[in-house]
């Protein structure tokens, strides 16, 4: 797990100037900054252009800043991977690039080669890279995952539906792959950004699966990614509880102790120290 948080995942457009300037100001844990789906054909090079001088120019704080390129099979991916790398060279601070449609850990190689200076991220999003996860998330430069959910129910054929019964295959093989591996892991986007309760209760479902957090198309769905993704004040009280009740147990010569009637072993301690990690982390990222 991730001592950064990465509970708000804001695409923005490479295009969007006036969307680049506004993101300094929210409250964003991360940024992807996209020269792929969320740029015209025709505005690729101007988009490129722009995301090099920015990610040299301005100041994006503390947030994870993220560059989504075109694929290495289309006309502008290696432009956009040489540039980020001359970027990096001139000071651009890039944390990682994130590779769309990425089936197999091979995919990873040649990006990885033309930008040695990040981190590498993929998009799973296509169904041979849900059967090939793992050995994607084996990948020595892989630090992130992030589902592609549009594209995946396109090439699945699936249906819409508020549970995502039919992603939820996909979901699970990615999330095994990235902890067998300690990568970070986020949710793919909600498109219907007008939604709030409908993206309440998918980032409810999402963190309950235990991803890390969800991208996100919209500065109106941060809030609620942040307080979905955040661990609650009721849960940090009982991680507090536990860890107090576990270590008088042990004191007193006992492995395990009771905390309102539920058993706190070894393990629930773990899980109660990275709850608290995670809160002081959350602070930090607001100092
Ligand atoms: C969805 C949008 C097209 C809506 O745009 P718009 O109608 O302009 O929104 P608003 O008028 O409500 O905007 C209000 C202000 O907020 C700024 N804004 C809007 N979006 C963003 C953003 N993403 N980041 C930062 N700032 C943003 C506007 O500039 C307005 O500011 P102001 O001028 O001060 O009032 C639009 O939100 C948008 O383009 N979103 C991003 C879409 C995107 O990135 N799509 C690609 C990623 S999703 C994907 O590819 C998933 C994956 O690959 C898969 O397969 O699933
Ligand atoms: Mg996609």
């Amino acid at each position: 797990m991730s001592a950064r948080p990465y509970r708000s995942v804001l695409y923005i457009p490479g295009s969007k100037e006036r969307a680049l300037e506004k993101v300094m100001g929210l409250a964003a844990d991360a940024i992807i900054f996209d020269l792929e789906d969320a740029v015209a054909p025709e505005e690729k090079p101007a988009a490129r252009a722009l995301l090099a001088r920015v990610l040299t120019d301005w100041d994006f704080g503390n947030r994870a800043r993220i560059v989504r390129i075109n694929g290495f099979d289309t006309e502008w991916g290696r432009a956009d991977a040489n540039a980020m790398d001359e970027a990096i060279a001139r000071g651009a601070k890039i944390d990682a690039i994130l590779i769309p449609k990425v089936n197999r850990a091979a995919d990873l190689d040649a990006v990885a080669e033309a930008v040695p200076g990040a981190d590498l991220w993929a998009m799973m999003e296509t169904a041979a890279g849900m059967l090939n996860a793992a050995e994607i998330a084996a990948h020595p430069r892989l630090k992130g995952m992030v589902m592609g959910t549009n594209d995946l129910a396109k090439e699945l054929g699936s249906r819409f539906r508020p549970d995502r019964l039919a992603l939820q295959a996909g979901l699970g093989l990615c999330l095994l792959a990235a902890r067998a591996h300690s990568r970070v892991i986020v949710d793919g986007v909600f498109n219907a950004f007008k939604d709030e309760a409908g993206l309440k209760a998918e980032c409810e479902q999402g963190r309950d699966m235990g991803f890390d957090g969800k991208t996100l198309i919209h500065p109106a769905q941060l809030a609620i990614a942040n307080a979905a993704f955040a661990p609650s004040q009721a849960e940090l009280e009982l991680a507090r509880r536990q860890i107090d009740a576990f270590f008088a147990a042990k004191a007193a010569g006992q492995g395990v102790a009771v905390v309102d009637g539920k058993i706190v072993e070894n393990l629930h301690i773990v899980t109660a120290e990275v709850l608290i990690a995670k809160a002081e982390a959350i602070a930090a990222m607001a100092d």
